[in-house]
């Protein structure tokens, strides 16, 4: 017998920026959402709508990824969640091996379901779907700054074509012109789809209208997998309708800081403007963290900070320029110059909370993994949105947390976040 009869939507998140972003669509949209910091080992306590299971399982191993993924759908079962939603980026993160790809066919398999949906499509962020192809704002995918992710390189912005390299299933497209003609047409597209042996269909979508539209085909699905933007149109289809209720938080204290580990190109214009403000910023060299020096950077960095906390926010960054970037992957390889860094920002984190700080600003997914789990955080209350996709967050130890996504926010984000806690 599920321990929570209500529950309605079981998520599965592959990042913790991305968690966030969900639970803040799927809460603006009616919903009662928990988030948890990877999968509970005990059984839901609250009656809520939704559950978003946060995982960091964007960028490791295919095959842990599916464990994990597992994990958390087996946990959901047991909470009675009705459908399951895997959430992925809205700028489609993926190396050529997955992870979206073989997660999604894992859990395909353990529902035992022939189809589903792909779409990242997020038009509140710019991000459309349109023939298939993945625009961010005005360019291509592979236009927009992602080629040069330092994790996840997009190269390619036919979505069709990249899920199927990553998948064994055959993929197929539900284009604009079957979507702007509503649920029905799309009901009958996927069956078309599904009689030519397709089995997952990267969707269009170029405006939340779309989304609206699709959200009544997808009552039944056993599976959706998108970015966060399908999910504005799910809560309907259990009779829910949009409330502002749930997004108030306990009122916030302590002193404010922002730590970025991004790279993306919106976050490298927010740490620009920071540090144009006036506002202190310490910029940390991954170089410097090599050879056993990460623990004495981070007690520099938090020397640092200690006298400054009185006076407003600080920013503590890693956050670099593609060539920068490059050059410091090739001293130390890919994986090791990503793992060096969050370390050493999760450890500023940790550092940051002991001096009292308790409005934090994470910028970026990975890096957002690392700090909370750094900040032994095992569930997130969803609370006001600072720009689409980034709400406020509030830990159960008090702490107010916000976990912006790389390319999210706009340029003087940094600053004016805490000016929604107020
Ligand atoms: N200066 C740097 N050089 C190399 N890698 C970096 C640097 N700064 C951050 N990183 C790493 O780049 C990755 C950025 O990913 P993430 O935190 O998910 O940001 P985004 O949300 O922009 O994708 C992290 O693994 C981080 O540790
Ligand atoms: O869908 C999105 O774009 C975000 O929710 C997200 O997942 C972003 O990931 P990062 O850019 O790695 O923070």
């Amino acid at each position: 017998m599920p321990n929570n009869a209500c529950l309605k939507l079981g998520c599965i998140a592959d990042d913790f920026t991305g968690a966030t972003d969900l639970a803040n669509n799927l809460v603006r949209s009616g919903m009662r959402v928990v988030q948890t910091i990877g999968v509970p080992t005990g059984p839901l306590a609250t009656d809520v709508d939704a559950v978003v299971v946060a995982l960091k399982s964007r960028t490791i191993a295919a095959a842990e990824a599916i464990a994990q993924s597992l994990d958390a759908l087996k946990w959901l079962q047991a909470q009675g969640a009705q459908q399951i939603y895997f959430k992925y980026c809205s700028t489609f993160d993926s190396t050529p091996e997955g992870n979206i790809g073989p997660v999604t066919e894992a859990l395909m398999d353990a529902l035992g379901t022939d189809f589903t949906i792909a779409t990242p499509a997020f038009p509140d962020n710019g991000r459309t779907v349109f023939k298939g192809y993945l625009f961010a704002g005005n360019v291509l995918l592979n236009e927009s700054g992602m080629q040069n992710h330092p994790l996840t390189p997009m190269q390619d912005a036919n979505l069709v074509r990249v899920m199927q390299a990553q998948t064994k299933r055959k993929v197929g497209l539900i284009d604009y012109k079957t979507v702007v003609l509503g649920a029905a047409a799309i009901r009958e597209r996927i069956a078309a789809l599904r009689a030519e042996g397709v089995g997952v269909a990267v969707v269009d979508a170029t405006s939340n209208d779309d989304l609206h539209l699709l959200g009544p085909a997808l009552k039944d699905m056993p599976l959706v997998t998108a970015g966060s933007g399908v999910a504005i149109g799910l809560p309907a289809n259990f009779g829910l309708e949009p409330s502002l209720q749930a997004s108030q938080l306990p009122a916030a204290g302590g002193w404010q800081a922002v730590v970025s580990g991004s790279c993306s190109l919106a976050t490298n214009a927010q740490v620009a403007h920071f540090k144009a403000s006036g506002r202190p910023a310490m910029a940390i060299n991954p170089a410097a963290l090599m050879h056993g020096q990460s623990d004495a950077v981070v007690q520099q960095v938090l020397a640092w900070a200690a006298p400054l906390l009185q006076d407003g926010p600080v920013l503590v960054y890693s956050t670099a320029e593609p060539e920068a970037v490059k050059a410091v992957q090739t001293q130390l390889g890919v994986a090791e110059a990503g793992a060096l860094v969050e370390h050493a920002l999760a450890a500023v984190a940790r550092g940051l909370a002991d001096l009292g700080v308790k409005q934090l600003v994470v910028a970026g997914g990975e890096t957002s993994g690392a700090c909370v789990q750094a900040l032994g955080v095992a569930q997130l209350q969803i609370g006001p949105q600072i720009d689409p996709g980034v709400p406020w967050c509030h830990a159960p130890s008090g702490v107010h947390i916000t976990l912006k996504s790389g390319n999210f926010g706009t340029e003087d984000f940094f600053s004016k976040a805490f000016g929604v806690l107020r």
